[in-house]
């Protein structure tokens, strides 16, 4: 065992019939971390959560906790608790009841549950509800009886699926805030499932990127944000702006091609490992600066588009414009609003453009618009 795993999930297969869900997965999570699986639908986050609770068996591998094989264990010997998307309450049950449904199972003594049921009752700010039904509660209030149920048995693990997808937005960021205090202030150890990015980051130490049933990155939000590793994860943190690229490697610097839109660049390498050769480029609306097209030519480092302005809307704080420079629609950033059909300028900071190799081209197969200038074979001695 790592000496920093408290769960430990090793080579998880886990499929469905002949459909294979996650393949190979590990993942290791320290005592008292919280971390969030972030993905797209389908990517088989809810599964890993359900094959950790016990609750899905998987075809190979192992789940350990503090050292122990719980692999084969049921879900309710494996000291962790799930929280469901849909709460899963007792309608019939006033919320005492349902927060101490898990220690009635357990045959404590009522005095022993009154104690504990009043004790999360004031941990979440449940004061006063107890005798209520579940449909005589708001959303928010629903969903901290979901929580104060999970809590009450004491959980070495809290399990979180989905928990805030029911509540409106409002709300949402007042529990994503009051579910990360508790989770702090308890040092429970945490995992949440979830499709939203911002919630990921805003309540995990650490962010589990999934791709079809895989891990295509984890780290810290900020590294994660900042440093992602593949185009995927670049898109799916946001940088939907796509374009295809050629740069050539020498001496620390990374030269950009002109194309039929640009005139190229020259950006500093910087940390990148990138070889000569045809690349995806991405960045984030926010990230780029539209400038009107007679505004003076960019500094050094920066790599700039013209093209004219598709769409503008509002978003508050910033208008988000659609700009069309050739056959590819980019979206950006400004705090004002150009006219739609004006000419602009797209410029993108070097350090803001995630850059990533893609295979060299076949010979004899067409290069994509943004780089068909350059002769195949100069890109095959290239890369
Ligand atoms: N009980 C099941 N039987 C058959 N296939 C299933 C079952 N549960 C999930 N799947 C399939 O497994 C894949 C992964 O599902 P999973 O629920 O883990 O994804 P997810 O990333 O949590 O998605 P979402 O964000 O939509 O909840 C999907 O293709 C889904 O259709």
């Amino acid at each position: 065992m790592n000496d920093d795993a408290f769960l430990e999930v090793s080579n998880l297969s886990v499929g469905y019939g002949a459909t294979r869900v996650l393949d190979g997965l590990e993942l290791t999570i320290r005592k008292g971390e919280f971390v969030a699986l972030l993905g797209a639908s389908g990517c088989g986050k809810t599964t890993l959560l359900r094959s950790i609770a016990g609750f899905v068996a998987p075809s190979e591998g192992m789940v350990a906790v503090a050292g122990r094989d719980v692999t084969r264990l049921p879900a309710d010997r494996r000291g962790m608790a799930l929280v469901f998307q849909s709460y899963a309450l007792w309608p019939h049950m006033s919320v005492a009841k349902n927060i101490g449904y898990g220690l009635k199972l357990k045959r404590l003594s009522r005095a022993v549950i009154d104690r504990r049921v009043a004790e999360i009752e004031a941990l979440l700010g449940l004061e006063g509800l107890g005798a209520r039904k579940p449909a005589a509660l708001s959303g928010g209030q629903r969903q901290r009886v979901a929580l104060g149920r999970a809590l009450a048995i004491d959980p070495q693990i809290l399990l979180l699926d989905e928990p805030l997808s029911n509540l409106d937005a409002r709300i949402r960021l007042k529990v994503r805030h009051e579910i990360g205090a508790l989770q702090k202030r308890l040092g429970i150890t945490a995992i949440i499932v979830t499709h939203d990015r911002e919630e990921a980051m805003a309540m995990a130490d650490r962010v589990v990127i999934m791709d079809a049933g895989r891990i295509a990155q984890q780290g810290t939000p900020e590294e994660v944000y900042n440093r992602p590793a593949s185009a995927f994860v670049a898109a799916f943190m946001g940088a939907e702006n796509a374009l295809t690229l050629y740069g050539r490697i020498a001496g620390g610097t990374l030269w950009i091609t002109a194309g039929p839109h640009d005139a190229g660049a020259a950006l500093p390498l910087g940390g990148r490992k990138l070889q000569s050769g045809p690349m995806e480029a991405r960045f984030r609306a926010e990230a780029a600066e539209l400038v009107a097209i007679d505004a003076p030519a960019p500094v050094a480092g920066e790599l700039e588009f013209s093209g004219h302005i598709e769409t503008a809307s509002y978003l508050g704080g910033a208008w988000r414009h659609s700009v069309r420079v050739g056959d590819e629609s980019l979206f950006a950033d400004a705090a004002r609003s150009f006219e739609v059909g004006a000419p602009v300028r797209l410029r993108i900071p070097g350090d803001k453009l995630f850059l990533f190799n893609l295979p060299a081209p076949e010979r004899g197969l067409p290069l994509p618009p943004h780089v068909a200038h350059e002769p195949t074979e100069r890109l095959l001695q290239a890369t």
